[in-house]
Formats: C-alpha cells, sequence, structure tokens
C-alpha cells in the first residue's frame, strides 16, 4: 500500500464483504512466502498492481496463478489467513466474509477439504487470540471449471456449513468471467442455495454477459459482486435493472478492483453513484486489497472524495452493510449496538 486513509476512515467502523484469501495478501505476507520458496524467483512486482497502473483483465488473472504457487501448503494457508484476518481486523473492520476456492496441490498433498479445514483453523485461532472481528467464510466456485467441479464444491460447503456451525455462510461464484458459462453451474448454485448457502455471485464484471446475468437473477443470489454491466448505460438493461431492485439485491462494489482491472474506466466513471443514487443497497468492499494494493479504508475514503459524499453518509454506508451480510440476525444486532457505540468518538 502507498498511502495511509485519513483518521476519520480508519477509525470508522466497517463490514468487508467481498475479499478472495489469496488476492487479499499484504506485501508483508508475499515477502514470508517468498522467503520460504527462493526457487520460485518470484518477485514482489509479480504479485500486486502498484498506483498508476492498469492490467488486462487476462494479465490479472495471471497474478492469481503466481501467487497460488507462493500459497500450495497447509502451513501456508494458515499464516495467510491469519495475517489477513488481522490487518482487516487493524484496518477497523469488525466483520469480515473471507472467500476462498478450495484447491488441491499434489506435490503438498493438500486435499481441498484440508484447503477449507484450514481456514477454519485460521479463523478459531483469530478468535482465540482476540483479534477484533467476527470472521465468516464463503466457499467459492471457480466457474472455469464447470459443472462437476462446481457440484463437488456445493457439496463440501453444505458439509462445512454443517460442521462448523455457521461459520461458513454461503458460496461465491468467481473466476476469470470470460471464460466458463454460467449456465453450466446453475444446478450447483441452485442446490446451494436450496440446501441454506447465501448465494454472492460474480455478475456482468464484462461486458456482453446479459445472457447468464438473466439467468443467474433468476435464481436470485443474495449478493451481486460488481455488476459493473448490468444497467443500459453500460449495455445492461432496464429488465435486468428490475430484477435487481425488485429483489433488493445489494451490490458489493470494488472500486479499486475495478479502474486497475479496466473494467471501469476511472474512478469517477464507476457504477457507484448509478445504485447508490437511487437507494439501493451498495457496499464498498476490496475484492483483493493485496492484489490492488488498497485497504477498506482507503475505498470508503476513494468513494467519498470521488463523489462528494459526506462522513454521515459514509457512516451510514458503513452501518448498512451489517444488513447485507450474511450474519445471523443476533450477531447482526450485535454489530449495530457496536456501531452505535461508537459512533459518537467516530463521527466527532
Ligand atoms: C482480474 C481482476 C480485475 C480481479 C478482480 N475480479 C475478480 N473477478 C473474478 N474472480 C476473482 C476476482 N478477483 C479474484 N477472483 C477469484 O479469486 C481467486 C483468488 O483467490 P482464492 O484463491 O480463491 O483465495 C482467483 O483465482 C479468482 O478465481
Ligand atoms: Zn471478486
Amino acid at each position: 500500500m502507498e498511502t495511509e486513509a485519513d483518521a476519520f476512515y480508519r477509525e470508522l467502523p466497517k463490514v468487508e464483504l467481498h475479499a478472495h484469501l489469496n488476492g487479499s495478501i499484504s506485501f508483508a505476507t508475499i515477502e514470508k512466502l517468498i522467503a520460504r520458496k527462493p526457487h520460485l524467483n518470484i518477485g514482489h512486482s509479480m504479485t500486486a498492481i502498484q498506483s498508476g497502473q492498469r492490467r488486462t483483465l487476462e494479465e490479472c488473472f495471471q497474478v492469481f496463478k503466481v501467487i497460488h504457487q507462493l500459497v500450495d501448503s497447509e502451513e501456508d494457508i494458515l499464516m495467510v489467513a491469519k495475517d489477513v484476518i488481522k490487518e482487516f481486523a487493524d484496518d477497523g473492520v469488525k466483520y469480515l466474509e473471507l472467500r476462498s476456492t478450495p484447491r488441491e496441490e499434489k506435490n503438498t498433498g493438500l486435499t481441498k477439504k484440508n484447503y477449507v479445514e484450514t481456514i477454519i483453523e485460521a479463523i478459531h485461532q483469530c478468535k482465540k487470540e482476540g483479534v477484533d472481528t467476527e470472521v465468516r467464510f464463503l466457499v467459492a466456485v471457480d466457474r472455469r471449471n464447470g459443472t462437476e467441479v462446481a457440484m463437488e464444491t456445493v457439496k463440501l460447503a453444505e458439509e462445512f456449513m454443517l460442521s462448523t456451525s455457521g461459520l461458513v455462510v454461503g458460496l461465491d461464484l468467481s473466476g476469470d468471467p470470460t471464460v466458463g458459462h454460467g449456465k453450466d453451474l446453475l444446478p450447483a448454485l441452485e442446490k446451494a442455495k436450496h440446501s441454506g448457502l447465501k448465494l454472492a455471485l460474480h455478475m456482468s464484471e464484462v461486458p456482453s454477459q446479459m445472457e447468464e446475468s438473466d439467468l443467474l437473477l433468476n435464481i436470485p443470489p443474495h449478493r451481486i459482486g460488481h455488476g459493473t454491466f448490468l444497467h443500459p448505460e453500460m449495455g445492461g438493461s432496464q429488465s435486468l435493472v428490475d430484477k435487481v431492485q425488485k429483489n433488493n439485491i445489494p451490490l458489493e462494489l470494488c472500486l479499486t478492483s475495478n479502474v486497475k482491472g479496466q473494467t471501469v474506466p476511472s474512478y469517477s466513471q464507476h457504477h457507484f453513484p448509478y445504485w447508490y443514487q437511487s437507494g439501493h443497497p451498495c457496499v464498498i468492499c476490496t475484492d483483493d486489497k493485496g492484489v490492488f494494493c488498497t485497504n477498506l479504508s482507503l475505498e470508503y475514503q476513494r468513494a467519498a472524495s470521488t463523489f462528494g459524499l459526506s462522513h454521515e453518509a459514509m457512516w451510514k454506508l458503513s452501518q448498512q452493510a451489517i444488513d447485507c451480510s450474511f450474519a445471523p440476525d443476533a450477531l447482526k444486532d450485535q454489530l449495530k449496538q457496536r456501531w452505535t457505540k461508537l459512533r459518537p468518538a467516530v463521527l466527532r
């Protein structure tokens, strides 16, 4: 990270709902990983996109391949997950939904089940160590892997939802949006929803996905990631917008990710105001804080400065994010009480 957010945004209690584990690894943790695996010859410029830099979507997805080489054992995953959770907590995140794609690695013997277990263990250890944030987990489906893998992943997520007494709360659909088609994943997504998993689906992250977005919106999901090209001014359609609004599906919006990944030409042209101004639930998120060299405080500050929003408005935005989370009602109530308690000190 090159800059630090102002005190107000750091102190603002925040909710992070869209964070991919392996995209969220900080510079400091990447250094530790590189030291563990010097033979890979990976330099830091290969794992992050600095300020002012832009990459094509394809180049961004290459970055994840490099990071995955660095994170391939239980030991790595435990360290990465604990570091990421602590960093979000240090940034004022009081409730965090992490997501990650279970991976199997032949050379270290890592299985998909171990992968998820290790993240759950990291969440437990952070809790025991008194890290001040509530963490929940979404199991991610990589769209490139097709029908069968998606179905296996859903089964794994269902098992963990039951065995972790509520730490696994949902399913994410992500991966390179230019690869694969949502229609092949529909049965798996519907099964997941039916069994009680909440669905957070990346949708219309690139243009020309109207047909896919329409199919996915018919499920309908509980939250939408990005939704950049849903509305008519971006080549989407009013009927897609109507479906999102009618079902009141919150949008997870990641400004820096979209600008650095070049799906949005500049911050001021981001679709945040299109939805925000109509009162639709919008949640500011980081996506990949490590890869895009950002944090949630900076994203809030960037949204406020770009669209001229007051501290009061940003407070409301962070508070409303609680209701968009997949936390159970009792936890939502606790979080709301915390916001109320913190308000006088933060909104001075
Ligand atoms: C390239 C770009 C602009 C990234 C931001 N937009 C994204 N869109 C779709 N999937 C993503 C994005 N960022 C991260 N992911 C998913 O998260 C994975 C990395 O985290 P993890 O290994 O699941 O723990 C990636 O391999 C990819 O499947
Ligand atoms: Zn994402």
